[in-house]
């Protein structure tokens, strides 16, 4: 039986990240007047996401999604194309009108234990050096796009081996990361 396929930029494994990466160029997958996205630096935290709402290229059971400060993205060419897709969402994804691939996530909640960060899909970028995938969020919503329950062992197997350890959310550190400014915003922690 062929491996389970995860992501096409996992599932043949990954180069490590560069030092000193100088970060890249994100393109949508439009042959004509694609949107490019200007990353200054590396990006952080990446992972695979199963969730419903992460773009994922054609096929592909999860998404591979990072973050870089927002500050550091810039949308260079056809920003005109771009359009939220889910306005109600805490993380706003701006996808391309032609394509449908999303440039760029960003919360717009100033509150949010992320603001400041945007999400963004390095395998749109030629460049090689990005940080690579560390762990596998939301494995479970996979089903929600309609995997196969009976399967999830072998889909949490195969993470496994990648060394892209499974979780039904995101990473611990991250939800430590999470609960932490949760308590300090309603003052159970001292800030
Ligand atoms: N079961 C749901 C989960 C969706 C979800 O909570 N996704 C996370 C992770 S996205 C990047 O890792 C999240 O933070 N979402 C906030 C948002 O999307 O605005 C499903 O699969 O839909
Ligand atoms: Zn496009
Ligand atoms: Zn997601």
């Amino acid at each position: 039986m062929s491996a389970i396929s995860i992501h096409p930029s996992v599932d043949h494994g990954w180069k490590p990240a560069a030092p000193n990466f100088g970060g890249g160029t994100l393109t949508c997958k439009c042959a004509q007047n694609p949107v490019v996205v200007t990353i200054k630096g590396q990006s952080a935290h990446n992972h695979v996401c199963g969730c419903t709402k992460c773009w994922k290229p054609q096929g592909a059971q999860f998404a591979m999604i990072a973050v870089v400060p927002r500050e550091n993205l810039q949308v260079t060419e056809n920003a005109d194309k771009l359009a939220v897709v889910d306005p109600s969402a805490a993380i706003q994804r701006h996808a391309c009108k032609g394509c449908g691939v999303h440039m760029y996530g960003r919360i717009e909640n100033a509150k949010h234990p992320l603001y400041g960060l945007d999400f963004i899909h390095t395998e749109l970028s030629q460049e090689t050096g990005w940080s690579p995938p560390e762990f596998a969020a939301f494995v479970s919503s996979i089903i929600e796009s309609g995997a196969d329950p009976a399967n999830q062992g072998a889909v949490r197997s195969r993470l496994k081996e990648l060394g892209l350890e499974p979780y039904d959310c995101l990473s611990p550190p991250l939800m430590d990361f999470l609960a932490t400014q949760a308590a300090k915003a309603s003052g159970v922690l001292r800030a």
